[in-house]
């Protein structure tokens, strides 16, 4: 072996020997004191704006635990909280109404009235959500991932088209089937001039995964807008959606064709529905005054009173 080689091996070890104790100890703590964190850990670490919490809460997504490390943002959010009280009117959306599936590009209807489409996941809500927006229960949901397989067209009293999508980024479903359905999704959202927004939804618990990273780098690259919508907010504490809100706001920065907002949803409490709801309606172009929709809401209450009579 050469003499080169044994120095170039040697030498360092032979260095470390010759260090005194205290230094290598001292070397020792430092190392140990600064470990790489943790993803969670650094999830943890994030310190949400009082603004935030005062969203969230005037959302109905729970109050700020009044003790412990929230005590001192408390009084702030209560404060906001006092002086923004306005009630906002219910913004309903007509008839929901199924009116043609397709599992291949050449079955996609006609392109006639403004459309949204809902794409996410499998599982993180999608179909539920269009439920709860439409406040009816047309759209077929279940506890087991992969139920809607195809894309679906539900007409919303003829104005415009909401579309409900195949989730993405699944095991249980065959390779094929897999490529298949991303290929029509993918057709579909490239090439629809009709199509305003896509609606990306994502798991509160879970956050952005790579999967959906890809989705919205694909979304980007072909110049589809799309806004984040998280669902499930109900699963979890309000410090942990107010963390989980703070980080998509900063991830969605990252993408020209993204709204530069994220919605917050819950279709089981209905939190958040409602101001998605005024979202849609104005990205198609369909949203009247508030006044309209006070009085459409009064309306139907005193049409409801006078059937309970
Ligand atoms: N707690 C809670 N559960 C929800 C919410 N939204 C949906 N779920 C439940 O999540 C499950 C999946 O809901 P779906 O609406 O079918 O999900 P999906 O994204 O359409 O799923 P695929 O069609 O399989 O892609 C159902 O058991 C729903 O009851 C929510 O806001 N809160
Ligand atoms: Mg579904």
């Amino acid at each position: 072996m050469s003499t080169a080689w044994n120095g170039r091996l040697w030498k360092p070890i032979l260095r470390w020997q010759n260090t005194p104790t205290v230094w290598k100890r001292t070397m020792a703590t430092a190392v140990k004191s600064t470990p790489e964190l943790s993803n969670r850990q650094k999830f943890n670490q994030l310190q949400p704006s009082p603004s935030i919490f005062s969203k969230l809460e005037k959302l109905g997504f729970g109050e700020l635990r009044r003790t412990g490390r929230y005590a001192a943002l408390c009084k702030v959010v209560s404060k906001n909280k006092d002086q923004k009280q306005t009630l906002e009117p219910n913004y309903k959306f007509p008839l929901l109404q199924f009116f043609a599936g397709a599992m291949i590009p050449t079955s996609i209807p006609e392109e006639t009235v403004p459309e949204v489409a809902f794409v996410g996941r499998s599982n993180v809500g999608k179909s539920s959500l269009i439920n709860a927006l439409a406040e009816s229960s047309t759209v077929r949901t279940s506890d087991k991932p992969g139920l809607t397989q195809q894309l679906n067209f539900y007409s919303v009293g003829r104005l415009f088209t909401i579309v409900d999508m195949p989730g993405y980024g699944f095991a249980f479903v065959d390779e094929d089937k897999r490529r298949l359905w991303r290929e029509l999704m993918e057709t579909y959202m490239t090439k629809r001039s009709t199509l305003k927004m896509v609606y990306v939804t994502i798991d509160a618990r879970h956050g952005l995964k790579v999967g959906d990273k890809d989705f919205l780098a694909m979304l980007d690259k072909n110049r589809v807008p799309f806004q984040v919508v998280l669902t499930k907010c109900d699963l979890i504490i309000l410090p942990t959606l107010a963390r989980r809100y703070m980080m998509l706001l900063s991830d969605v920065n990252n993408y020209r064709h993204a709204r530069k907002e994220v919605a917050l949803v819950s279709s089981r409490t209905q939190s958040g529905v409602n101001q998605l709801r005024k979202e849609i309606l104005r990205t198609v172009g369909n949203l009247r005054s508030e006044k309209y929709y006070v009085e459409k809401t009064e309306r139907q209450k005193a049409k409801q009173e006078d059937r309970r009579k």
